[in-house]
């Protein structure tokens, strides 16, 4: 075996969407780049985002962050270890694993942390616990957490052009985002040498989760998505763009109408990769169901292998068994 093979290619076939209309533009604008999201979630379901508002600054800045994170020694990682957390906050080491003993181990370390909640929020709400921050790196906490605020603004503008796009009133998606789940990890990926067997790569084939993702990667590339004749394609990096992407939930709200396309990682460049997605989820409580009626032939929004169409489940209900399958929680942890 060897490491999987996948189309490379210099130009990419994934569209370049410009947000500049979100921002400035008249309501003309703004119904046109709505219908051009809304193509390319039917087409493809992945694309890059330019004009998005964030400055090459804000945007270096949670990648300095791993950097200094993941150069920590392995004792200072372990000590805000994910296997510590009820709630998958933390630190993943390579190749960990949640319960379902059909998956391979990633080749990357992660780091998870959610919306920083207030003091006085209420304790033990399922999978609301509060974040692990690693001692002894001054400024990491404020970076990311000014990252997470800045992307999250990003984010609530893209979802108002979503709801266009599907025809929506604004704010009917909206209203589902009071005291969200949304997510963003820091990924590094070794490099895998071509003779690599292939066997464990840097993100195993899946498709996203939540509502839609906002993926930050560095210069090395090896992110790639499944076409839809069943070939993987490059997502070369874009310098100062972002990579957007559906997640199940979306793909359920448009009953099936926009992709949550699968997409893997493996990281041939022989340098190593850092790269920063932040995925956009709902309230905890939200029941995720279809907000349109779509006739078309991709009427078959299935989540996973773990929800089915027509089952009836909240935003957390869904997040907590896929999160038990794949990754650890505390006094649950099996090694490779
Ligand atoms: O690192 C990447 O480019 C993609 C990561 C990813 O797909 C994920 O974390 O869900
Ligand atoms: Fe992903």
């Amino acid at each position: 075996m060897a490491l999987p093979a996948s189309k490379q290619i210099s130009v990419s076939e994934v569209p370049v969407v410009d947000l500049a209309a979100m921002h400035v533009g008249s309501s003309h604008e703004k119904a046109l780049l709505a219908e051009r999201m809304a193509t390319v979630c039917r087409d493809i379901g992945f694309f890059y985002v330019v004009n998005h508002g964030l400055s090459p600054a804000d945007m270096r800045a949670p990648f300095d962050a791993a950097r200094r994170f993941f150069a920590l020694p392995a004792e200072h990682k372990q000590a805000v270890a994910m296997a510590g957390s009820r709630d998958y906050r933390g630190y993943l080491p390579m190749k960990t694993l949640g319960d379902d003993p059909a998956l391979k181990g990633n080749i990357h370390e992660a780091f998870h942390f959610y919306l920083e909640r207030d003091a006085d929020y209420p304790e033990n709400l399922p999978l609301r616990g509060p974040n692990q921050w690693p001692a002894d790196l001054p400024g990491f906490r404020e970076t990311l957490l000014r990252y997470y605020t800045q992307v999250d603004a990003l984010a609530y503008r893209m979802l108002s052009v979503f709801e266009q796009g599907l025809g929506l009133e604004e704010g009917r998606l909206r209203r589902y985002f009071s005291d969200p789940m949304t997510m963003v990890r820091l990924l590094h990926y070794p490099p895998q040498p071509p003779t690599d067997s292939g066997e464990h790569i840097g993100v195993r084939p899946h498709t996203d989760n939540g509502a839609f993702t906002i993926l930050s990667q560095d210069e090395t590339g090896g992110l790639e998505i499944l076409g839809r004749s069943g070939e993987w394609i490059a997502v070369p990096p874009i310098s100062g763009s972002f990579v957007i992407n559906l997640g199940e939930m979306m793909k359920l709200w448009s009953d099936g109408l926009f992709l949550a396309t699968p997409h893997r990682v493996v990281n041939r460049s022989g340098l190593e990769r850092y790269s920063v997605p932040y995925f956009l989820m709902p309230d905890h409580d939200v029941r995720i169901e279809p907000q349109i009626k779509n006739d078309g032939e991709f009427n078959e929004p299935v989540l996973h292998n773990t929800i089915a169409r027509g089952q009836d489940l909240s935003c957390g209900e869904i997040l907590g068994k896929v999160w038990q399958r794949i990754w650890p929680s505390l006094d649950r942890q099996r090694a490779d």
